[in-house]
């Protein structure tokens, strides 16, 4: 990006040696801390009920060494706040909360490192989370991604639009789209981010259940080719699949982009959508975190962390691996 001024995101990975972390599992997280989160609105119903703990999670994150805090609005949509009788002000409110707890957590944790560390410690960015329309839908679509013939890209972008600029409005460092699971919604997401031409930087996470395509069978080829085309989204990768699948999906990646590449899977458990439940698989442990993230680093990741059921201990185990290992 030859005279173009450097992102906030770009800036981080330079500062702190070519690879960052984010943070872990959020609404896992919030559970373990004894939120109720079984609802149409998963974590996003905190937004309504607990929101000390949503700022508590995300200062544990911090604590644990996460350079990227994900807000509480993967699955806090307009639609959503309307169907639990809220109105379209309330809902718009809400999302504004989501990004308003996570700058206070950053900003009151940055007061008292910055007094410990001084000039070395670096201020958190935060990202505002967007999760895809399978998170909206509740039922697990997110890891099918099959939405049927109703949903075309006119749907999907009416869907996306409202919430993307009530967020943008709020304030976020970056944004991180997650759990995409077709071509149509990146699709949709990079129209979206030129139409209202949107100036932070942003990263476009899919999730993957066979470990070498989208869920919905598409190959990230097709899917990173529509994605490629947008300078808006800085970087792309994977988030919410399991640790097992990152090698081959990383290296994968790093043929098909030149933008940065993200990777925070799951703790490799699987959600088993109807139930509502965790479901055990082949796991990763977080001395495995530990091991595995300096390898995504060799491997070209730049910006690792976890998703559900990874906890703070496991970001506190990555963040000192890549530490440790510059
Ligand atoms: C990433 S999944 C575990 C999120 C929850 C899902 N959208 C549901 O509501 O069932
Ligand atoms: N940022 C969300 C992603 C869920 S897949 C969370 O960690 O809860
Ligand atoms: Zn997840």
């Amino acid at each position: 990006m030859k005279g173009e001024k450097k992102s906030l995101l770009q800036d981080l990975i330079e500062n702190s040696g070519g690879c960052v972390v984010t943070d872990g599992g959020f609404a896992t997280h919030l559970e373990t801390l004894g939120a109720s989160i079984n609802d149409p609105l998963w974590s996003a119903i905190c937004l309504i009920k607990q929101p000390h703990l949503i700022k508590q999670v995300h200062l544990e994150y911090l604590k644990a060494g996460a350079d990227i805090l994900v807000t509480s609005s993967y699955q806090a949509t307009i639609p959503g706040f309307l169907s639990k009788g809220l109105s379209i002000e309330e809902g718009e409110a809400l999302l504004q909360r989501s990004v308003k707890l996570a700058v206070e957590a950053r900003d009151s944790f940055g007061t008292s490192a910055k007094r410990n560390h001084g000039n070395e410690y670096r201020k958190a960015l935060v990202a505002a989370s967007i999760g895809s329309y399978g998170a909206y839908l509740a039922d697990g679509s997110e890891y099918r991604g099959l939405y049927g013939p109703d949903v075309n890209l006119k749907k999907l972008k009416d869907f996306h639009r409202r919430r993307l600029q009530v967020l943008v409005e709020a304030g976020p460092d970056l944004l991180a789209f997650e759990t995409i699971p077709n071509k149509l919604e990146a699709q949709a997401l990079v129209e979206l981010l030129e139409e209202i031409n949107v100036q932070i930087p942003s990263w476009i996470c899919f999730t993957s259940v066979d470990g070498e395509n989208a869920p919905s069978g598409e190959s990230f080829e097709a899917c990173l080719e529509v994605i490629n085309k947008c300078n808006k989204v800085e970087a792309v990768g994977i988030n919410c699949a399991p640790p097992h699948f990152m090698e081959n999906l990383i290296s994968k990646f790093k043929q098909l982009t030149k933008k940065a590449i993200v990777v925070y899977p799951n703790s490799g458990e699987v959600w088993d959508g109807i139930a509502k439940k965790w479901l055990p698989s082949k796991c990763f442990h977080d001395d495995d975190f530990g091991f595995h993230a300096t390898r995504w680093r060799d491997l070209g990741a730049k910006i690792i962390g976890g998703c559900c059921r990874t906890t703070p201990s496991t970001i506190q185990i990555i963040s000192n691996a890549l530490r440790e290992n510059i």
